[in-house]
């Protein structure tokens, strides 16, 4: 699962160099934090109304653009989909309240 992740990570990390009119990802780059934020709100609205409606297609494909446009986010902030990756690794086996107790500390 991780592999798609990691390649869709380096196509995003090339982009940085693509024309903006060559390429979705680098015009979204070009337009700046905001546009990418913007997106990122739709696309989980988008993703909320797929699950009111209760179509599984339309909730896998929103969530598709949700994590897609939040995967372009963290190229845009330097990061890779790896540091996220570690974050869940490392939260896994942890309960909730163990997760909460360690945030609150
Ligand atoms: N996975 C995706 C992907 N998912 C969604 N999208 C884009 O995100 C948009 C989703 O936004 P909307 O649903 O709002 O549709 P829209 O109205 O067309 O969007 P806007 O043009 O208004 O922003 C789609 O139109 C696609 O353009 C994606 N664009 C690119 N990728 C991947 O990113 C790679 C690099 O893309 P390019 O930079 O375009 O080569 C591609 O090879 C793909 O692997």
């Amino acid at each position: 699962m991780s592999e798609v992740l990691e390649r869709l990570g380096e196509v995003l990390e090339a982009r940085k160099n693509a024309d903006p009119e060559s390429s979705y990802v680098a015009k979204l780059y070009d337009k700046g934090l905001d546009a990418i934020l913007k997106k990122i709100g739709e696309e989980a609205t988008e993703t909320v109304m797929a699950a009111k409606d209760g179509v599984p297609e339309k909730i896998i494909y929103e969530t598709a653009d949700l994590w897609f446009h939040s995967l372009v986010l963290l190229a845009h902030q330097g990061l890779k989909p790896q540091d996220v990756l570690d974050e869940l690794d490392r939260r896994f086996g942890l309960s909730g309240l163990e997760e909460k107790a360690r945030r609150d500390r």
